[in-house]
C-alpha cells in the first residue's frame, strides 16, 4: 500500500475574535491539509497546523515518503526524522507549551501518521479506532470551551456571539453552546482579565449551570500565589486547574497547596516533560493532543504512562477542522484512560473542508464514526475555498499579539502578569 503522491492544501478559516494571554484571535484560523494518494487510489488524509514555519518542515519531507509503505509507521517515524535532523518548529504564542527538537518530529509525524492509520483503514475496510486496538466508547464527550470576546472584528459587523466580557454574557454564551450541542462540561480560557473578575466569571458559571463540572485555564497568567489563592477560592467548584503558572516547579508549588487536580497542555508536551512533572507531582492531569503528542499510538503511550502514575487523561485543542475532530475522536474512544471530556474549538467555526454529516454532537459527545478510516470525506469545492481564502488572508502564522496591538496599543502578552 504505497504512497503515490502528497497533496498538502494549507487551508484558512474565519475564527471570531477570542482573547488569551497572547492577544486576541486573527480574522483567520491556519490550518494544514495532506492526502495520500495511495495505489488503488486510495487516499488517507491528515490536518494539522498552518502555519509557515511548520508547513516548510511538512514540504521538506513530503519528496522523501513518496513510495513509502502505508503500514511500515516504524519506516515513516526514521524518514522524518532523518529529513529534519536537528531542527526545531517554534510558534510565536508558545499556547503548547516549549518546541524541542523531538516534539517538532513529533508534530511533523503525527500528520502523515493520521493520514496513513486513514489510508489503512480504506484498504482494510475498517475504522481508524479498530486499528488503534477497538472502541472502549461509542461516543466521546467534549466540553463547551468558552472564551472571553471581543464583539467584532476590526472594521467588522459584530457576530453572532457578541462581546463576551462580563460573568453575565459568560453564562449567556455558556447557554447558547450548551443549547446547540448539549455539552456536559464547561471550559473557560481564562487569563485575559484580573483573577478575580474570572473567578467571578465561574461562579456565575456555576450557578447557572450546577452540578456541571467546571475547567479555567488562563494558560500560565498567574504568579505561584495568586495561583494558590484562586485554587484556593474555586475550592470544590473547579474539575481541575488548567495551566495556573508557568513550569514543571511553579506548578508543583500550586498543586502541593492545590485540592483540585491541576491539568496542563503546557509544561507537559513530549515525553522528556513526564519524568521531572510526575516526580514533582505537578500535575493531575494531562491533556494529550495528537498533534503536537506524535500521533494517535503515541497518544495511547501517553495515556498509559499517565495511567501507571495515577495522573488523569483530558485532550487540549487547537482550532480545528473535521478531520482533526475525526482523528480525536477516534483516538479518545480507542483510549480508555482518557475519561474527562476532551476541549474542542468545534463551536467557534462557521465552515469545513469536510463533507457534512459524518461527525454530529448530541448530548455533548461525537459518536466514532464506523465507516473506513477517520470516517471523514473531504469536500474538493470547500477545501479549494478554504485554500482561496488562505491566499487572500495573507496571514502566514498565528500572531494574536500583533493583532491585539491593534486593539490596545499598549498590550503586552500576560505570561504570569498577576
Ligand atoms: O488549552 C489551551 O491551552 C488551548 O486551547 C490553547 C489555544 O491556543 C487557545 O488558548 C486559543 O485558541 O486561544
Ligand atoms: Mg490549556
Amino acid at each position: 500500500m504505497k504512497i503515490q503522491d502528497i497533496v498538502l492544501t494549507p487551508v484558512a478559516f474565519a475564527d471570531p475574535p477570542l482573547l488569551n494571554v497572547m492577544g486576541v484571535h486573527e480574522p483567520f484560523a491556519l490550518r494544514g491539509v495532506v492526502q495520500l494518494v495511495c495505489d488503488d487510489g486510495v487516499v488517507g488524509l491528515g490536518e494539522s497546523y498552518g502555519d509557515l514555519a511548520f508547513l516548510d518542515q511538512v514540504r521538506q519531507v513530503i519528496p522523501e515518503l513518496k513510495g513509502h509503505d502505508v503500514f511500515d509507521l516504524p519506516g515513516l517515524q526514521r524518514k522524518i526524522a532523518a529529513v529534519l535532523g536537528k531542527a526545531v518548529f517554534s510558534d510565536q504564542h508558545g499556547l503548547t507549551g516549549g518546541f524541542s527538537n523531538r516534539k517538532t518530529i513529533a508534530t511533523v509525524y503525527s500528520l502523515f501518521e493520521v493520514a496513513c492509520l486513514d489510508a489503512q483503514g480504506h484498504f482494510l475496510g475498517r475504522p481508524v479506532v479498530d486499528l488503534l486496538g477497538g472502541k472502549s466508547r461509542d461516543a466521546v464527550d467534549f466540553s463547551a470551551y468558552l472564551f472571553y470576546k471581543y464583539g467584532a472584528h476590526l472594521g467588522a459587523e459584530e457576530d453572532a456571539w457578541g462581546e463576551v466580557t462580563t460573568p453575565e454574557t459568560l453564562v449567556g454564551a455558556a447557554r447558547t453552546m450548551i443549547d446547540r450541542y448539549g455539552f456536559k462540561s464547561i471550559k473557560v480560557k481564562g487569563g485575559v482579565f484580573e483573577p478575580d473578575q474570572e473567578i467571578a466569571g465561574i461562579r456565575a458559571l456555576a450557578e447557572a449551570f450546577p452540578g456541571l463540572p467546571l475547567r479555567i485555564d488562563p494558560n500560565a497568567g498567574w504568579k505561584v500565589d495568586t495561583a494558590i489563592r484562586v485554587a484556593r477560592e474555586l475550592d470544590g467548584v473547579l474539575e481541575y486547574l488548567e495551566d495556573p503558572t508557568p513550569g514543571i516547579e511553579g506548578m508543583a508549588q500550586v498543586a502541593a497547596q492545590a485540592n483540585m487536580p491541576l491539568a496542563t497542555n503546557m509544561c507537559v508536551v513530549s515525553f522528556d516533560d513526564i519524568e521531572p512533572a510526575f516526580r514533582q507531582r505537578a500535575v493531575g492531569v494531562v491533556l494529550s493532543d495528537h498533534h503536537f503528542w506524535g500521533g494517535l499510538r503515541d497518544t495511547q503511550a501517553l495515556s498509559k504512562t499517565a495511567e501507571c502514575f495515577g495522573v488523569g487523561l483530558s485532550m487540549h485543542s487547537n482550532s480545528h477542522l473535521g478531520i482533526s475532530l475525526a482523528a480525536m475522536v477516534h483516538v479518545a474512544a480507542a483510549t480508555p484512560h482518557l475519561t474527562y471530556a476532551c476541549d474542542t474549538h468545534w463551536p467557534w467555526k462557521t465552515t469545513d473542508v469536510i463533507a457534512p454529516g459524518s461527525l454530529a454532537f448530541v448530548d455533548g459527545a461525537v459518536a466514532v464514526p464506523d465507516k473506513p478510516g477517520l470516517g471523514v470525506e473531504l469536500d474538493p469545492d470547500a477545501l479549494a475555498r478554504a485554500h482561496e481564502d488562505y491566499v487572500r488572508c495573507g496571514q502566514t502564522k498565528r500572531d494574536d499579539v500583533t493583532y491585539m496591538r491593534r486593539f490596545v496599543g499598549s498590550f503586552e502578552p500576560n505570561t504570569a502578569r498577576w
